[in-house]
């Protein structure tokens, strides 16, 4: 199992005190897979992709990806685990303003030591940047920004890809040419993806949909 989530819960200070926000998440999903993570505002699906990613600690349960606990990471085991095994896409892009589009989609696949100039520029083009390569973050738009955000995840070839919301700012046609390519690594790679969506159409093309209620996986 690549990922196996059992117990998990975590919770915030509140002015009135701790609000739980997870209350025993319980998920496995194996190489190859594709979920679909749902849920409304505010009930707690970016902590839950945080605690995955190794962003924030849990209170309690465990998290183990490819037979690793992460709860039992330090800070620097963590950022490992970020380099090497899980790509995220989160809504902030935090591309590197003082470097070129090419040189931000290729920066995470050279910390892993897998920066392939072929596959960067077939992503680029997939997603409609090859004509962006030469300029800075700042001189894109939005919707541009997040694409390179997301070529950069997937040129580094990650095991495991956690994208929150990764086509909130694109147009329909531009979310499926997004959603191709992470599926694309699906199949190629044997990568697993867990996706927080509210677009039914995107987790409709997703093999399992979960959605988080009260806490909970269901
Ligand atoms: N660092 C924090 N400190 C305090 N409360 C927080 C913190 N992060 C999240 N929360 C609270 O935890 C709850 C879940 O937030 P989270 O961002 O995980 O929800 P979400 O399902 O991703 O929402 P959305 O769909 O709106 O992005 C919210 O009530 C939020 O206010």
């Amino acid at each position: 199992m690549l990922l196996e989530i059992e117990r998990l819960t975590k919770s915030f200070a509140g002015p009135e005190g701790p609000v739980e926000v997870l209350r025993g998440v319980e998920l496995a999903l194996d190489a190859g897979r594709t979920l679909a993570l749902t849920g409304e505002s505010g009930s707690g699906k970016s902590t839950l992709l945080h605690l995955v990613g190794g962003l924030d600690t849990a209170d309690g349960g465990s998290i183990r990806i490819d037979g690793q606990e992460v709860t039992a990471l330090d800070d620097a085991g963590r950022a490992a685990l970020r380099r090497g095994t899980v790509g995220i896409v989160f809504q902030q892009f935090n591309l590197i303003p003082s470097l070129t589009v090419s040189a931000n989609i290729a920066f995470q696949a050279r910390l892993a030591g897998r920066h392939d100039p072929d596959r960067a520029a077939r992503l680029a083009a997939a997603l409609g940047l090859t004509d962006q390569l030469e300029k800075y973050p700042e001189q894109l738009s939005g919707g541009q920004q997040q694409r390179v955000a997301i070529a950069r995840t997937l040129a580094a070839r990650p095991r495991l890809v956690l994208a929150d919301e990764p086509t909130g700012n694109l147009d329909e046609a531009t979310s499926g040419a997004v959603l191709d390519q992470m599926l694309e690594l699906v199949s190629e790679t044997g990568a697993a993806l867990l996706m927080v969506t509210h677009s039914q159409s995107l987790a409709a093309r997703m093999e399992r949909r979960l959605h988080l209620r009260r806490g909970r996986l269901e």
